[in-house]
């Protein structure tokens, strides 16, 4: 739609998402009242196997950004602003010359292993959460620091600066350091009453507070993009800080249909919860293991990351033989899985014909085995098949035998996690909640869908799909005054994108 008499539509922004799995530049403007949406760009994204650990591919990453924005150009768009998001936690440090000192270390990577009984020698767990506020995860970046200090002292020494995944990206467009506040809220360094960096915490483990740049707000302007990236994608946006954490986008999509509402986006991971308006670090919200994220203008997302389409996802790249991690070397390798083969697809497996594999087993009566899938011994297993079916061995359940079983009991043990969450939000709360909204690629599933509202008793509003460029989209919007404030862009998603109802 972008092109008129070969002039571009100015009056658009740029959204670029990036998740674990996949990234996708989006542009967003505004038709007659309503949301538009067109996708320009998508790539997968992957980790390689650097130095002993899984990490980020910062050059495909870059690569991926210019030619995304360039994309933009040739569809017809000239985006007067672009902002970034990503996955949370993950981080590179500068040196004194702006020059990368080691690798951007993937979350899933193994270096944290052992760093729970560090941090907890050094501060009480539930300390830290009165500080933090933040789920306990192994992968938090405060405990990918205490392993960085462990294993290479030499590159904190060397460092200048701290920067995270978007952040960095953000950096390679303008020039301009900035930490942005919704990621840096899942670091387990920021104050969740104050926002601020935490100066007892990081003093405590030793994190050089040197590191961090003052923390920055969604909806800034980090000014235009440096001439050589406006020469290479054809037009010269500013870049304006979104909630660069994707959830945190994520969340501001949500429409909200029958409050009060839960709210799951759904991707990689599940991160289910709620807004709020001030964070909750008492000691019941510690022992059910919820996280306050910072989000847009002062709101937390009070939430718990589950899973998530993770174990799907793994699954059917292990079924059609795709590594996960690139190096021909790793041990964590992807193979065909020759147990559960699909015979006669004709095709790769993809997610429609796992969905059906779980219809099928359903119809047919199959009883589905259930695992914790918060278990950390799913963040990275060698094969998710085997690992979930040594899960089931070990509690004493049938193991799963056809890829039907193996689905069913995915999808069981996901939505009663679900439930599980529900009910403890609803207890934390002291009030029940009255339907569930889920945004984001995992809201396109109808058995997941189906299940959750069966699970949890309370209807699902599945839409929109693009949650998080949508929100991403949004504090654009909102930033160049297109809309005055988030129940106005939220009110103006509704009316613009499908939602459907699922009774339980
Ligand atoms: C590490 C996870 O990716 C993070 O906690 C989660 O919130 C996310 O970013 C989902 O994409």
């Amino acid at each position: 739609m972008g092109q008129s008499a070969g002039i571009p539509l100015t009056d658009c922004y740029a959204a670029v998402d990036i998740g674990a799995s996949s990234g996708r530049v989006v542009v967003g403007y505004l038709e007659d009242g309503l949301i538009r949406l067109e996708e320009v760009h998508r790539f997968d994204n992957r980790q390689v196997r650097l130095n002993g650990h899984d990490c980020w591919d910062l050059d495909l990453l870059g690569t991926e950004l210019l030619r995304g924005l360039a994309r933009c150009r040739e569809a017809g768009f000239a985006p007067k602003t672009v902002g970034i998001d990503t996955w949370g936690v993950d981080f590179v440090l500068l040196d004194a010359d702006d020059n990368l000192v080691g690798d951007a270390v993937a979350y899933r990577d193994a270096r944290t292993n052992g760093m729970y009984e560090v941090a907890d020698a050094i501060m009480a767990p539930e300390e830290l959460y009165r500080h933090c506020g933040l789920q306990r995860q192994p992968f938090n970046t405060i405990y990918q620091l205490l392993a960085l200090q462990r294993e290479h002292p030499e590159q904190l020494e060397a460092a200048a600066t701290f920067l995270m995944i978007p952040d960095y990206l953000n950096f390679l467009l303008t020039g301009q350091k900035a930490v942005e506040y919704t990621n840096a809220s899942t670091t387990g360094l920021l104050n969740a009453e104050t926002g601020a960096w935490d100066e007892t915490v990081m003093a405590a483990f030793a994190i050089p507070r040197r590191l961090f740049p003052n923390v920055t707000h969604a909806g800034a302007s980090l000014g235009p993009v440096l001439p050589e990236v406006a020469e290479a994608i054809g037009y010269e946006p500013r870049v304006v800080l979104p909630a660069t954490h994707d959830t945190g986008s994520a969340y501001l999509a949500v429409p909200a249909c029958e409050l009060p509402a839960v709210f799951l986006s759904s991707g990689t991971w599940s991160l289910l919860g709620v807004e709020n308006r001030s964070p909750i670090c008492a000691e019941p919200a510690y022992r059910a293991n919820f996280t306050n994220e910072g989000g847009y203008h002062f709101r937390y997302r009070f939430l718990k990351n589950i899973m998530g389409l993770w174990m799907i996802q793994s699954i059917r790249r292990e079924l059609n033989g795709i590594a996960y991690v690139v190096d021909e070397k790793a041990i964590r390798k992807g193979r065909l899985h020759q147990y559960m083969r699909v015979e006669g697809l004709g095709h790769e497996v993809d997610f429609p014909d796992l969905i059906k594999a779980a219809d099928e087993a359903e119809a047919a009566g199959v009883t589905a085995s259930i695992v914790n899938v918060n278990d950390d011994r799913f963040l990275a297993p060698d094969s998710m098949i085997e690992e979930i079916c040594a899960a089931c061995d070990e509690s004493g359940q049938s193991v799963p035998q056809t890829l039907g079983e193996l689905m069913l009991c995915v999808y069981e043990s996901l939505v009663s996690c679900y439930r599980d969450a529900v009910d403890e939000l609803a207890s934390l709360a002291g009030h029940d909640y009255a339907s569930i909204n889920i945004v984001g690629g995992g809201c396109r599933d109808g058995h997941l869908n189906r299940r959750t509202a069966e699970a949890c008793g309370i209807p699902v509003y599945a839409g929109p799909v693009e949650g998080t460029a949508l929100g991403n989209l949004a504090v654009q919007m909102l930033a160049d005054g297109v809309f005055p404030h988030l129940k106005a862009v939220r009110a103006a998603i509704a009316e613009s994108f499908e939602v459907t109802k699922v009774e339980p």
